[in-house]
Formats: structure tokens, C-alpha cells, sequence
């Protein structure tokens, strides 16, 4: 059974995460979520919702979330990734989004998109 959800968000993207999680925190409390370090801690903090936390991403949080989506059970990813500011692990956030789509694993890269998917993860 699908019941992760992973949660993600580069450094000028965080405060719209928290505030993602806190308008969402009723349909996120039924999921176990994991998170990047520094993301999931800001969520933690400001909704109390528990977070299994990553390395963050620069050292390799990306990267493990991309391994629990091959293991399997991620039933989404919301990554709200900064357009506008390079980083040094490109690499690994590639990685992450095509094992995502490689997987068949919903993605969700902007707030706008965030937001259209909430809806279908809520639990019946
Ligand atoms: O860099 C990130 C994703 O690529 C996010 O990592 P943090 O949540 O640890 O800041």
C-alpha cells in the first residue's frame, strides 16, 4: 500500500512549503511523510506533523529519496524547486525527478502543481 509522501523544497521555496503543509496538514497527517533535512524540520516545527527526516539536500537527501521511490510505496512527490538560483547538487535533483518519472511517481515541481494534486491524495 502506497503511503509516503515526500516533501521537498529548495532554500527561497521554503516558506511556501510551510505554508503548503500548514493549509494541507489534515490531508498530510494520514501519510507518512519523509523530507530533506532543512524542509522537513521547517514543517515539523511550524505544524507539528512528523516528518522523517533526510540528509539535507546538498548532502544527499535527494538522492534518498530517489532510493525510497525505486523501493517502492511513494505515492507522491512535492519538490518546489527554485528556477532561479543554481545548486550545487543539480546533479542528484536530476536524479530524483527522472526516478520519479521513470516510476510513474506523481511529481509536483511548483506550487501551482502542488496544489492541483492535494485533492487526489486525499484519503477516501
Ligand atoms: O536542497 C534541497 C533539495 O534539492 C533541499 O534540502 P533541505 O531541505 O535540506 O534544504
Amino acid at each position: 500500500m502506497s503511503s509516503i509522501i515526500a516533501l521537498i523544497a529548495h532554500d527561497r521555496k521554503k516558506d511556501e512549503m510551510v505554508a503548503f503543509a500548514q493549509k494541507h496538514s489534515a490531508i498530510l497527517s494520514h501519510y507518512h511523510l519523509i523530507a530533506t533535512g532543512t524542509t522537513g524540520a521547517r514543517i515539523n516545527q511550524a505544524t507539528g506533523l512528523e516528518v522523517q527526516l533526510m540528509q539535507s539536500g546538498p548532502m544527499g537527501g535527494d538522492s534518498q529519496i530517489a532510493a525510497q521511490v525505486v523501493a517502492g510505496g511513494v505515492t507522491a512527490v512535492i519538490f518546489l524547486i527554485d528556477p532561479l538560483f543554481a545548486q550545487p547538487h543539480e546533479p542528484d535533483i536530476q536524479a530524483l525527478l527522472r526516478i520519479c518519472n521513470l516510476q510513474q511517481t506523481p511529481l509536483a515541481t511548483n506550487l501551482a502543481t502542488a496544489e492541483a494534486i492535494m485533492p487526489s491524495l486525499s484519503p477516501a
